[in-house]
């Protein structure tokens, strides 16, 4: 008898089979297209589907000094409305997160107050020492400024030190001081030089956000196995075009025009990770041209939408906001497999509904797809075998705790 049987739809090797999920002790204990016996069952119903809970590599949730904008607390509410059951903390925060001091006090925050699991990342400036004696879960370093208006001195030497998988945000600083629109070059000129630094340290690099045809295109032609990268749905989605619409729409690197959208469409199936970037600031910071976008509450419907569209298959968001994260970050925890945490998102395929955002649980109370109708929705999330949200409804505790990347806890 397990605590909990999920009845329904669910992925096994990228096809949707129809059967029972066991979980006891908050993990998988069983994965059957036969029947399985529980203290509760959960049937899913209709349409829906079980996928496994998926993960954003890159979230910002300020807190510290900037509770105005977003905390720990609404952001992991925001990140289990959306369908995320583990958000990766972006560490450029007042104070930033670069020694071992300040990322205790982070780890603090999280501990009883993240709604989601999460990872928690250390930023890279000349702080090597303090990095090597910080084990945290991933590592962040900015080649050219964004929010926080910090960046690194000596890339090459920030990334070579730190002792995990390094996140870098890759605009180039000179290009971005004679070019303050930040062109597609500013990201090109930064993503070769973080490559050659990649093929010289052959160690784990994971390059945000890319936005252009010719980011993605050194990346694939370097090919080389250790260096993954993020796309975000507001550039997969949006355009320059609309940013001069809606100047709440500025963001770094900033949205591109149609032809090099596409291009991100072009290489769809060799984009190993989508995540949000999820940057939320006050309706004053963002009137004083605050760069950022929020996007957890939008991201996973955003892609149940692109799948009714045709443009892509329900698998497609399992293996770019699941299994790949879990690999490239080297997660032990998680995954859709017996003794893995009992984590799932479920979503209805059919369902229409209209974003709403001041309906959603991030302070930033706006959305670049407001008004909006999308056909697909997250109708509930589980976390560690318990129902944390149904029907935009937070049920539960903040319950999360950090991954098991094999560092052990600070
Ligand atoms: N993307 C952004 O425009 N802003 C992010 C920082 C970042 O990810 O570069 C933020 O923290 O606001
Ligand atoms: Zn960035
Ligand atoms: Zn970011």
């Amino acid at each position: 008898m397990y605590d909990l049987v999920l009845k329904g739809k669910f992925l096994k090797n990228g096809k949707l089979v129809e059967g029972n999920i066991g979980v006891s002790d908050g993990r998988i204990v069983r994965l059957s297209t036969g029947e399985l016996k529980g203290e509760e069952t959960l049937r899913t119903g209709l349409g829906k589907v079980i996928l496994p809970g998926l993960i954003d590599v890159h979230v910002h949730l300020r807190d510290f000094r900037q509770r105005s904008k977003e905390t720990v607390r609404t952001g992991t509410m925001a990140a289990i409305h959306g369908g995320i059951t583990t958000v990766f903390d972006m560490p450029n925060t007042d104070p930033p997160v670069m020694d071992s001091g300040t990322f205790k006090m982070r780890a603090k925050l999280f501990r009883g107050g993240a709604y989601s699991d999460y990872a928690l990342g250390f930023l890279l400036n000349g702080n090597c020492t303090e990095a090597r004696r910080t084990r945290a879960d991933f590592y962040k370093a900015f080649m050219g400024a964004s929010t926080g208006g910090m960046f690194s001195e000596d890339f090459e030497s920030d990334y070579s030190c730190a002792p995990g998988v390094v996140s870098v945000h890759a605009e180039d600083a000179g290009v971005i001081a004679r070019n303050p629109e930040r062109p597609p070059e500013a990201e090109v000129r930064a993503i070769k030089r973080a490559l050659k630094a990649a093929e010289m340290f052959k160690k784990p690099l994971n390059v945000c956000h890319v936005s252009t045809a010719g980011g993605i295109e050194e990346i694939l032609s370097a090919g080389l196995p250790w260096v993954s990268f993020e796309v975000t749905p507001h550039h997969l989605f949006l355009t320059r075009k609309d940013y001069e619409k809606n100047p709440l729409l500025k963001v770094y690197p900033p949205l591109r025009d149609e032809e090099q959208r596409r291009a991100l469409w072009e290489s769809f199936s060799r984009i190993p990770i989508i995540a949000s970037d999820h940057a939320p600031h006050t309706p004053e910071d963002k009137e004083n041209g605050a760069a950022g976008i929020p996007g957890l509450e939008t991201e996973v419907a955003l892609l149940l939408d692109a799948v009714n569209r045709g443009l892509i298959e329900l698998p497609d968001i399992a293996e770019k906001m699941h299994v790949n994260p879990i690999r490239i970050f080297g997660i032990r925890n998680k995954g859709l497999e017996v003794g893995k945490e009992a984590d799932f998102t479920v979503v209805d395929l059919k369902r229409e509904w209209k974003v709403r955002p001041e309906e959603f649980y991030t302070r930033a109370k706006w959305s670049p797809w407001e008004g909006k109708k999308l056909k697909g929705k997250v109708v509930m999330t589980v976390l560690h075998g318990r129902v944390v949200m149904e029907e935009d409804e937070i049920v539960g505790k903040p319950e999360g705790v950090r991954i098991d990347a094999g560092k052990g806890n600070a």
